[in-house]
């Protein structure tokens, strides 16, 4: 497109402040256009001033930035297109110039984009080039913004994991027949292709967000909120450090840096010590749907939990399990648009039984209703 606007001006070599546009108009007039009248520098249409420079000049800021939008470059150029089709003769004056003013401000407009551009691909680049994620220095917001306008391919370069698992390689959980126990929730089909059940390392997930499980400080510790931090890298830590901390049961969101995922949403679990009251129970509860809330809020729509609170913080797993289930189907009833997947990502043999014997009550095969989603 670019070439066919520089076709298009290229033969125009008198500049604007030279005098009238005759070049300009013989130029059109070989291209089957009549120019009844024409703008001549220090009329009214320029404003009185004299045209200040050649409207190749802009074009060619546009064509050297290589940027031309190729909207406008279109346009611009079925403009033209359209006038030397039609009458041959039109009056750019009669419309008071509008040819004369729209291929200018389209120049312009061209040329500002492309300058615009080229400054913003310029910053980019000088940015990719000052990205470390292994260091502690350096701006964590500037670091934010620059890795989360990459697409997922752009910021593989920048994973500090030793792989990655994509989202396509986790399966979706396709309910069973055969449940050991009454369904709590009666089938919604809409639902089933938006679980899985996935045992691994949460760090390694390649989706929208991971949720931690951080302690009330939000400066990391061990377990998963370990795990996620040394893998994210320290601007994690600086980036939790501005966020003050996070009460129980409320979840707050920074940017992944070097893990795979794009996001972390930190949560932090109720300390159960293996006494579960309604308190650790709705706090718990809280985690699950807080996160997700949080992760349509900015639109993360595959979100991988880890077993909140059954590590260190003693909340017994064959409990957490329901309060898991539970929420997030609820949740998934009221908000099935916002989310494309939910991801229960088990580390222990234990769990990976607990979610496979519990998730069919949940998310059932069996009776099925008519979704009312
Ligand atoms: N577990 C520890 O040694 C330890 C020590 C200090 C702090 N912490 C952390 O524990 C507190 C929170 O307790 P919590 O019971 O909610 O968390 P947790 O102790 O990390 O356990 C939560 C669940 O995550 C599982 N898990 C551990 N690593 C991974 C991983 N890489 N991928 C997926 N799942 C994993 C773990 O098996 C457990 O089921 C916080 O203070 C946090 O900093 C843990």
């Amino acid at each position: 497109m670019a070439q066919q606007i520089s076709a298009l001006f290229s033969h125009i070599r008198a500049p604007l402040s030279t005098g009238p546009l005759r070049r300009v108009r013989a130029d059109f007039h070989g291209a089957g256009v009549k120019f009844k009248h024409f703008v001549s520098p220090g009329s009214p249409q320029l404003g009185g001033k004299p045209a200040t420079s050649p409207v190749r000049g802009h074009v060619n800021v546009a064509l050297r930035a290589g940027r031309f939008s190729t909207t406008t470059t279109t346009t611009a150029a079925a403009v033209v297109r359209k006038v030397s089709q039609g009458n041959g003769s039109f009056s750019p004056r009669g419309k008071r110039g509008w040819l004369g003013k729209f291929v200018l401000g389209a120049t312009l407009g061209a040329g500002t984009a492309a300058l615009v551009q080229s400054l913003h691909t310029g910053t980019m680049t000088a940015m990719a080039q000052k990205v470390d994620l292994d260091s502690f220095k350096g701006d964590w917001k500037e670091t934010k913004e620059f890795l989360l306008s990459l697409s997922v391919k752009d910021r593989r370069q920048y994973y500090r994991t030793s792989g990655f698992v994509p989202l396509e390689d986790i399966p979706v959980w396709t309910p069973t027949a055969d449940v050991s126990g009454e369904p709590v929730c009666l089938r919604n089909e809409k639902l089933d292709q938006k679980i899985s059940l996935y045992r691994g390392d949460i760090t390694m997930l390649e989706i929208d967000a991971i949720v931690n499980a951080a302690n009330n400080s939000l400066l990391g510790g061990g377990g998963v909120d370990g795990a996620i931090h040394r893998a994210a890298g320290p601007m994690l830590k600086k980036e939790c450090a501005s966020l003050q901390g996070c009460e129980t049961g409320e979840a707050k969101i920074t940017c992944g840096y070097g893990l795979p995922a794009k996001y972390v949403i930190h949560t932090v679990g109720p300390v159960a010590q293996g006494r579960v009251e309604k308190e650790e129970k709705k706090a718990l509860r809280s985690c699950y749907k807080n996160s997700l809330t949080t992760a349509s809020k900015n639109e993360a729509r595959s979100v991988a939990f880890p077993c909140i609170s059954t590590g260190i913080y003693g909340y017994p797993s064959e409990q957490a399990v329901h309060e898991a289930l539970a929420t997030v189907r609820e949740y998934l009833n009221e908000h099935h648009d916002k989310l494309d997947r939910v991801i229960f990502c088990v580390f222990l043999p234990k769990d990976y039984e607990l979610y496979l014997q519990n998730l069919p009550l949940y998310f059932p095969a069996e009776n099925t209703v008519k979704s009312k989603l």
